[in-house]
């Protein structure tokens, strides 16, 4: 079968974005998802994401992790998915999709997008770390250096030892200003760091505000891969509004035997 596919990245976040609205993709097959995820021996990329028609909104956004398996939601995936559907005309610069947490509310200009995450209710103060869900499960923990740390060894520990085989995303935060704060993260289901995750940078600014290291409403998170912004509201214990703000780019467009 030849594929057609194109190469997404949202602050160096990187998928392969292919268009299933005529449902050929075959699903179920993890291995090839994973193949295609391979970075010698594939296209290369931390997930590969599915956009499919939706009866209830404009699109469904289908998210697999590079270990091939479907996975929770994609914040940078996400805001590449609306890239995608608006260069394939499926939208203009204002949508509702859904993913795998539901509906999303996101708006797209001049290559920036902007994409509204579930509100947050739950956030586990543990002692030396945080707890929360933004669309995908993060542990939040802040560290001197974040630069010098050992994401890998730490995160991969964490990963699996606090959180089992199901696993958790594991986020490692510095403050670099009453609004900026630096981020690396191990990313589960890719099982490596990344050198962005959009739900981590979420759940980031989320545990920032409500620790008190942040009073500000739009906060600057840093990441290996480019900058992000996270806009958001607290009221009655409960984030809403929540925006993670950023670049999503199209690389390069491509076909595969497989
Ligand atoms: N690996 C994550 C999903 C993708 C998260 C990340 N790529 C993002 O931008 O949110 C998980 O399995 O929980």
């Amino acid at each position: 079968m030849t594929l057609s596919f194109y190469k997404y990245q949202g602050t160096g976040n990187d998928f392969v974005l292919i268009d299933n609205r005529q449902l050929q993709f075959p699903k179920n097959n993890t291995k090839l998802v994973a193949s295609l995820c391979d970075r010698k021996f594939g296209i290369g990329a931390d997930g590969l994401i599915l956009l499919e028609n939706d009866e209830l909104s404009d699109f469904k956004m289908v998210y697999y992790n590079a270990d091939g398996r479907e996975g929770s939601l994609c914040g940078n995936g996400g805001r590449c998915t609306v890239a995608f559907a608006n260069f394939l005309g499926v939208i203009d610069k204002d949508t509702v999709f859904n993913a795998a947490d539901g509906k999303h509310h996101a708006t797209i200009a001049d290559g920036i997008v902007s994409l509204q995450m579930q509100d947050v209710s739950e956030i586990k103060e543990k002692p030396g770390y945080v707890f929360l869900d933004t669309g995908s499960p993060h542990h939040v923990q802040m560290v001197k250096g974040v630069q010098d740390f050992g994401v890998y060894k730490e995160g991969k520990k964490l990963r699996y030892g606090l959180y089992g085989q199901t696993g958790s995303n594991v986020n490692f935060v510095e403050v670099l200003d009453d609004d900026t704060f630096a981020v690396r993260t191990y990313e589960r289901g890719v099982e490596d760091e990344t050198l962005s995750c959009g739900t981590g940078v979420t759940a980031v600014a989320i545990a920032m505000h409500n620790s008190g290291k942040t009073s500000a409403n739009r906060i600057k998170v840093n990441t290996q891969g480019g900058e992000l912004h996270v806009e958001l509201t607290k009221k009655d214990g409960v984030y809403s509004q929540i925006h993670l703000i950023g670049p999503a780019k199209q690389v390069f467009k491509g076909e595969i035997e497989c």
